[in-house]
């Protein structure tokens, strides 16, 4: 089980709801992939009207737990504005806490991020912050109080995958007791898996499940990924090998002439 705050979940795949082709195929997508979150953006909540409130009785249908995010935020301000209104809003005291310091790369504002994080925790929330892969910036959000983290692997949306393996590695290596989480620029079930192989507690991810031609096969086949590479963690890897080792015994074998 992977605790988050005060929730355990069993599955280790978090799910946006943004993107997808109807609400009804983001239903069938939350569903298959047999998540136990769901994100989901208090803009479009916020929008209201007709599709707003449809939306949101579909999110509470699917018995997934809710963690509203900040989406679109770029001030501490405003991301501070949205997630107080979004613990009205959802009920909850969860919030993912994004503040986006570029608008080409959707890389977060970690200076941003690491105050509005402290702000937040002092009034009581708790707080998923989407960061980058650096190590100073952990340590300050969880000076700050988060108790978790969620850095990108990749720019939102790029679906390029794990771009620093390496720094992916040593955060890790460095936090081994605080929940890790890859947010952000997964692009296939097998970046996914390599994560999980890594030792990341879990995977959120919207837009190579949204964006899918099939986005219920989709989410499904993360599902897949994710327990396996969780498995395969479990189970021991190898480390890779510089030279080739036989992998048939050659000791005592027959010799014919
Ligand atoms: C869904 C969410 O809250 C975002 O963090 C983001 O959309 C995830 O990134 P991808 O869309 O690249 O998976």
């Amino acid at each position: 089980m992977l605790k988050l705050y005060d929730a355990e979940v069993s599955s280790r795949l978090l799910l946006g709801t943004a993107l997808y082709p109807s609400p009804s195929i983001m239903a069938g997508a939350v569903k298959a992939s047999g998540t136990q979150v769901v994100t989901v953006s208090l803009r479009r909540e916020a929008a209201g009207g007709k599709s707003g409130g449809q939306f949101w009785e579909l999110i509470q249908a699917l018995g997934a737990r809710v963690l509203p995010n900040t989406a679109g935020c770029h001030s501490v301000k405003e991301a501070i504005t949205t997630a107080r209104m979004a613990r009205d809003v959802f009920g909850t005291s969860w919030i993912k806490l994004e503040i986006i310091g570029n608008h080409d790369t959707l890389q977060p504002d970690v200076f941003g991020l690491v105050e509005a994080a402290r702000i937040l925790v002092q009034e009581g929330f708790e707080v998923f912050p989407y960061t980058t892969d650096d190590l100073v910036v952990a340590e300050r959000l969880l000076e700050a109080g988060c108790k978790l983290l969620m850095p990108w692997c990749a720019p939102i949306g790029s679906a390029r995958g794990p771009q620093n393996i390496d720094t992916l590695r040593s955060l890790r290596g460095h936090f081994p007791d605080v929940p890790l989480i890859v947010d952000a620029g997964i692009g296939r079930p097998s970046h996914a898996a390599a994560v999980m192989e890594l030792g990341y507690d879990a995977v959120l991810l919207n837009t190579a499940v949204a964006k899918a031609g099939d986005p219920v096969a989709m989410a499904r086949a993360f599902a897949k990924a994710v327990e396996a590479g969780r498995e395969a963690l479990l189970a021991g890897l190898l480390e890779p090998r510089d030279m080739a080792v036989p992998s048939t015994p050659v000791i005592g074998m027959a010799v014919f002439s």
